[in-house]
């Protein structure tokens, strides 16, 4: 495993802007979601948001341009901070060798820790390695790992490729941007806005006590139903995860049609 510089090393920090590379000085203090959602930047509303909205677009066009000939392919969440040696990063990179085998596309954060991991697993094995990175303040690049990549400026921009493009969600332990990923997707299921797909959570400890929780307190306090705790799979197994997501895909084949 590796931190994504190949041994190199890493060179100094830029910005991707679109076509737009920016190092040094020229690396702006914030970032195009916070200009957009930051009511600090209230004054700018008026006379920018509405040319936003044509950047927002145009980031949609380049995600769907450059995605639709995905072969069937899997999201793959984590922390970013995971180091290279974790048990997480060891599974993520199994289970990326696992899914490029069973012949998915393998859709990450394109960022380091558990998503570096899973782009490596899948690189490695031959398979496609896709990043969809997003625009941070502390940006570092897409990892070494990603062959097809795309960065984006706005959060639910990128949020909507992850689903739009994978067959399943396989969510390895992580923090608050995990959790979003895996809320997320969650509520699509269960409201119906997505054709019902795996979300699949590997590392069963670390994920037991937010289990728990959502028995104890959402169930139990009529916040969810018994059903909605199906939507959620749980296993410590890469070639049973891949199981449900290849089963899944089937039975999917057979209600709807070859996809
Ligand atoms: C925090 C660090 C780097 C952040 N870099 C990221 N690059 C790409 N995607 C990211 C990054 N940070 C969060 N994400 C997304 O959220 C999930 C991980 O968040 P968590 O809070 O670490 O669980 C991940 O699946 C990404 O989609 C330091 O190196």
């Amino acid at each position: 495993m590796t931190d994504g510089t190949n041994g190199r090393r890493r060179a100094e920090p830029e910005r991707h802007r679109g076509a737009v590379t920016l190092r040094r000085e020229s690396i702006p203090s914030s970032t195009a979601d916070e200009k957009l959602l930051d009511s600090h930047h209230r004054r700018e509303w008026k006379t920018k948001d509405a040319w936003r909205s044509l950047r927002i677009l145009s980031e949609f066009v380049e995600g769907f341009d450059s995605l639709a000939d995905l072969p069937p392919a899997v999201s793959v969440f984590g922390s970013a901070r995971s180091k290279p040696e974790s048990a997480e990063c060891e599974m993520a990179a199994d289970l990326g060798a696992a899914l490029a085998e069973a012949g998915y596309a393998v859709i990450t954060g394109g960022g380091p820790g558990v998503m570096e991991a899973a782009n490596r697993g899948a690189t490695e094995a031959g398979g496609m390695s896709v990043g969809l990175g997003i625009e941070l303040p502390f940006e570092q690049g897409l990892n070494d790992w990603v062959d097809i990549g795309i960065d984006f400026r706005y959060f639910f921009v990128r949020k909507t490729m992850f689903v739009k493009y994978a067959q399943a969600f396989v969510v390895l332990p992580g923090g608050f941007g995990t959790l979003d990923e895996l809320f997320e997707a969650i509520t699509l299921v269960q409201t119906k806005k997505v054709t019902r797909f795996p979300v699949i959570l590997m590392g069963s400890e670390y994920w037991a006590g937010l289990l728990d929780w959502i028995k104890k307190v959402l169930l139990e306090d009529g916040k969810i139903n018994e059903a909605d705790l199906e939507l959620i799979q749980v296993t410590d197994d890469v070639d049973e995860a891949v199981q449900i997501i290849v089963d899944a895909d089937a039975a999917l084949a057979e209600t709807h049609g070859q996809r």
